[in-house]
């Protein structure tokens, strides 16, 4: 039995953008995804989930005599899962040079589902992780990385960064650009603050709408490109340690993602409920359309003031996770 961790992430700024080319950084947070592996006598899968956000449903599929999943849970739900789990352990197979092995899978995960903090990512970095380790063999995290981009691309449709994956794999503050993925050394202390109304965005769908507005208006693509100048401003702030100028960046960063379609009423009110707390800067975070706002605050008075937010249903602070992927057990 292994068990591997990987953690969570919240976009300093990219998001989107990063899809097409430009340049974004995300941060590694510390809250992990949590994946153990245990080896099966067949060849099946037994996936047990938990999360925050879920009640856990148990699923078992594959092998010679049934490929049908048998569950008790809404069919989305399971596909979504099942398909970074079945991704994670074919690459963990492909890796170790097995052609076919059953496993017990259990997902344990401090990160909220499908709200722009990552979970699939860590989900995918861990699980990959631990069945390779469960199999005798061991990969880099460059090397985890790049399969679990893999995946993310597979269940996102073809269109996916590297940035999520990389992230978590590596921990810390990285900057990605294409295959261009590293980590930043020093960074400046980042008080991030994270506000979460409950709800979820499904990545592929606000992708592919990212997408077809760029297609339709030239100024969408403008807006794209756009948030690439403004990385670029902010990895100078990251360098001189200016963290009001990144403040002022990640609010310019919400306002290009709301115009690309990908805010939401409730990530608005929260990342107006920051700015009105004084925060330096409020965006969202990750896909959008629902999930997390991140803020960047030395005071209290953001994460009060989201606590008494309507439509906010949890305000954290969230420190930077200098360790990615790491063996448990
Ligand atoms: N605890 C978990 N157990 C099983 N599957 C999980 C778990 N957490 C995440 N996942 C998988 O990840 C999917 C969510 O991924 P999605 O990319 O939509 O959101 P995210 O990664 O949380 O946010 P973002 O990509 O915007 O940062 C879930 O539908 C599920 O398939
Ligand atoms: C929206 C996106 O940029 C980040 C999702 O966390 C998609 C991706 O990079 O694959
Ligand atoms: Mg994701």
């Amino acid at each position: 039995m292994t068990t591997s961790s990987a953690p969570g992430k919240v976009y300093l700024f990219g998001e989107h953008a990063v899809v097409y080319g430009e340049p974004a950084v995300p941060c590694a947070i510390e809250r992990r995804a949590r994946v153990t592996v245990e080896r099966r006598e067949d060849e099946r899968l037994r996936v047990r989930a938990n999360d925050l956000t879920l009640d856990g449903f148990t699923v078992t599929w594959g092998g010679e005599t049934d490929t049908r999943p048998d569950v008790d849970v809404p069919a989305p739900l399971v596909e979504a899962a099942t398909g970074y789990i079945d991704g994670a352990i074919a690459q963990a197979l492909d890796a170790a040079g097995e052609p076919a092995a059953g496993f017990d899978v259990t997902v344990e995960s401090d990160i909220p589902l499908g709200a722009g903090l990552g979970s699939s990512a860590a989900v995918v970095v861990a699980g990959i992780d631990a069945a390779t380790r469960e199999l005798g063999a061991e990969l880099s995290s460059e090397e985890l990385a790049d399969r679990a981009y893999q995946v993310e691309y597979d269940v996102q449709d073809g269109q996916a960064s590297r940035a999520d994956t990389f992230c978590s794999a590596m921990g810390g503050a990285v900057r990605v650009q294409g295959e261009d993925c590293r980590r930043l050394g020093e960074v400046p202390t980042l008080p991030f603050v994270v506000g979460y109304d409950g709800n979820t965005g499904d990545t592929g769908e606000l992708v592919a709408g990212v997408r077809e507005l760029k297609h339709t208006y030239g100024f969408a693509a403008d807006a794209v490109e756009s948030i690439g100048d403004l990385v670029r401003a902010g990895e100078a702030a990251l360098r001189d340690g200016d963290v009001e100028e990144l403040g002022r960046l990640m609010d310019f960063n919400h306002g290009l993602l709301s115009a690309l379609g990908v805010s939401a009423r409730s990530l608005d009110t929260m990342v107006w409920a920051a700015r009105e707390a004084d925060a330096l800067g409020a965006k969202l975070t990750g896909a959008g359309g629902g999930g997390c706002i991140v803020a960047l605050d030395r005071t209290e008075q953001t994460h009060t003031a989201l606590e008494y937010t309507p439509g906010c249903t949890d305000a954290f602070r969230a420190e930077l996770d200098t360790e990615g992927v790491r063996v448990e057990r």
